[in-house]
This record gives C-alpha cells, structure tokens and sequence, in this order.
C-alpha cells in the first residue's frame, strides 16, 4: 500500500490569524462559521493571507455488484449514463462549477462498459464495476491498493497544475449501500441508522436494503469479529473493510483524500458517499481530517451521525441527497467568502473605526 506523508497544520497561525480576525472591523466572533473556515484554510495553508487557487472537483464513477440485489430504486445503467451526462455538460455538477468557476474531471474508477476518450474522462477503471459483496468480498485487496494508488495519483497530476483547493465527488448507483456498510463497521452505528433511502427508496425498499446489508454482514461475520477497527490496530483491518464493502469510487476517494491531505490542500468533504471514503481514510490516517472543511450535512439519514463521529461542522443544510460533488460546488463560494474577507475587510486601525 502507497505511504502518506500527512502533516498536522500549523497551529500558532491559528492564534495569529485569530488575532487578525479580531481587528477587522466587526464584532469578535460575528462571522461565525466562516471565522472558522478562515482559520483552518490559514492553519492549512501555513499563512495569514490564505488564497484559493485552481479549485477543482473530481468526480469518481464506478459500478456495483450489490446494484444487482435491488438495493436502489434506479438501473445500474443509470451510472454509464450519468458519466455521458457530466461529459456533455448536463448534470448538476456541471451546472454548479460552470457557475462558480470550478474545474471538473470526471474518473472511470470502474464503470460498466466503455467509453469513447474526451478531454474531461480519465480512464482509472480497475474493473467493469465490483463483486456482489453479498457472497464475497466487492474487490480483492490488490484492487483495493490499485485504486487508493489510482485516486492519489490523479489528486497529484491537479495539484501539479496549482490547485490548492479540492472536492470529490461520486457516481455509482448503488453507492449509499457499500457506504452504509462502510460507516456501520468503522462507526460500530446501528445498521438501521447507517442505512437511508438513497436515491428515494421507499420504507419497504429501504427494509429490503437493511436486510441484505443485515446478510452480507453475517455472510462475513468470522472475518468481522477479528476486525479491530481502533486506529492503533493499522491499515490492514481497514483495507479488508473496505475491499470487502466498498467500491471503487470510494476506494479512490480514499487515496485522493490522503493524497490531498500530503499535498496541504483544502479538501472539501461532499455527502454521505464521499464522507463514507473520507471515515476509511481518517482511520488510516487522522490528520487528513484537519485539511476537511465539511460542505454539507446531506438528507441522507446516516450523514448527521456520520458527521459526529468526526467531529464536523457542516457548512450547509438544504436537504440536498445527490452526491455528484455538488455539495462541494454549492459551498464554494463560502469559503471564497473566508479567504476574502481576511485579506480585504479594514482593520479597526486603518477604518478608523473604535473598538469596545
Ligand atoms: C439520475 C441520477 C443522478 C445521480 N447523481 C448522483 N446520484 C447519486 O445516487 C446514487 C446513490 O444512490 P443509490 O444507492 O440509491 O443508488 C449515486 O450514483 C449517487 O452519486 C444519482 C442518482 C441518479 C438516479
Ligand atoms: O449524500 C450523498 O452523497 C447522497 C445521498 C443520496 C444519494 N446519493 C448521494
């Protein structure tokens, strides 16, 4: 498995920028949230005058074995289909970085089926989509490496380009399934709360899902029981998870996490998939969470709790259940809002302005 080199940030900037924060023209603390934001991006970047530069979502698609079980209310050929769409400007995603001035690329971790090359698709397919993990394990463990190696390698060839500020994103219908088994196992959360509606299952769909997630678990109980998922146990615990339950996506999301992370960029946290890849790669290495800023709090049931577990503090609630990186892209432009109002608001001094 790759090594991360993952540093903690900075943390006397955090004092100094606190300091520049009080003198700005305003009532201490007023910004709320976005005093925080402007701390850790000043904390990540190791400067009082942080700047966003480059920003950039990448969306990670990829099929799934689990799909075939029913456990989403639309097709597998849904994720195919959508990986057009991005690629033809159609989808949410597109319409939210268009707007906001955000690159997007687009990775085939391991969709079904075949596409024609175009300038927006890089082709980091491991597999034409993962096993059923019903009966056996999603992916083996070498794929499993292959794609956390696959995902850091693309995080580097973007931040080559001078970005500092970067979101993943998924595709992958059936995704909220291997992402509920993900949480339960490393969260130790009730199934029946890591377990929501996805694309909008109903209640009886919903208890179909539970209980096949309820039969995959048991199918592999032996090796559960001997998985010690405290941080001091190491990556091969966590590696058999998430070759187990996961997805090649979320394989990949957890390599660009940690990639992004080493690299001191800003790394925006999406929805319940993407924070699904994002709990697999703090337990491997719980720095990367200090380079997170938490974009939204999803409609997806388990997300709330999945939150908590890691401490975060979303910066949206709007219901919002897409993936896509869309909660990224929407979120944007608040912490543009930090950044820029540490480096152009007045001062108390040079405003002229009198302090309590
Ligand atoms: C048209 C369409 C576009 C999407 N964009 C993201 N998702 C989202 O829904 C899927 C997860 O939900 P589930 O586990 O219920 O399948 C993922 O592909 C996710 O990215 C979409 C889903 C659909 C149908
Ligand atoms: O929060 C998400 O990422 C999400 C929720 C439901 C369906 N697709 C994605």
């Amino acid at each position: 498995m790759k090594e991360f080199n993952i540093c903690s940030v900075n943390t006397e900037v955090l004092k100094e920028i606190q300091h520049k924060i009080d003198f700005k023209t305003k009532p201490v603390g007023a910004l709320g949230q976005l005093e925080d934001t402007a701390r850790q991006i000043a904390a990540i970047q190791n400067t009082l005058e942080p700047q966003l530069q480059k920003p950039h979502v990448l969306v990670f698609a990829a099929d799934h074995g689990i799909a075939n079980e029913g456990v989403s209310k639309y097709p597998q050929e849904v994720t195919y289909q959508m990986v057009l769409n991005f690629l033809s400007g159609g989808a949410a995603i597109n319409v939210f970085c268009q707007q906001h001035g955000i690159a997007l690329k687009v990775i085939d971790a391991g969709v079904k089926g075949q596409f024609e090359a175009h300038p927006q698709l890089l082709d980091q397919k491991i597999a034409e989509g993962t096993e059923s993990f019903l009966a056996s394990p999603a992916m083996t463990l070498e794929q499993c490496v292959q794609a956390i190696s696959q995902g850091a390698k693309v995080v580097t060839e973007v931040h080559q380009t001078g970005c500092n500020v970067i979101g993943f994103g998924e595709m992958g219908i059936g995704n909220t399934t291997p992402a509920a088994a993900l949480m339960h196992v490393i969260t130790k959360i009730d199934l029946e709360v890591c377990v929501g509606k996805g694309t909008g299952l109903d209640n009886e769909g919903i208890q179909k899902k539970l209980h096949i997630l309820q039969e995959a678990l048991e199918h592999h109980a032996d090796h559960l029981e001997d998985v010690d998922t405290t941080y001091e146990a190491g990556a091969a615990h966590f590696l058999w998870v998430l070759s187990t339950f996961g997805g090649f996506e979320i394989a990949q999301m957890v390599g660009a996490f940690l990639q992004a992370a080493e690299h001191k960029m800003v790394v925006m946290v999406d929805g319940f998939i993407a924070s699904s890849a994002l709990l697999v790669a703090q337990a491997l290495h719980p720095q990367v969470l200090e380079y997170c800023v938490f974009c939204h709090q999803s409609d997806e049931q388990g997300h709330a709790k999945m939150l908590e577990f890691m401490k975060a503090t979303p910066l949206l609630n709007l219901q919002m259940r897409l993936g896509e990186g869309t909660g990224c892209a929407v979120a944007y432009p608040l912490l543009q809002s930090a950044v820029q109002f540490v480096s152009q608001m007045a001062s108390f001094e040079s405003a002229g302005v009198s302090q309590s």
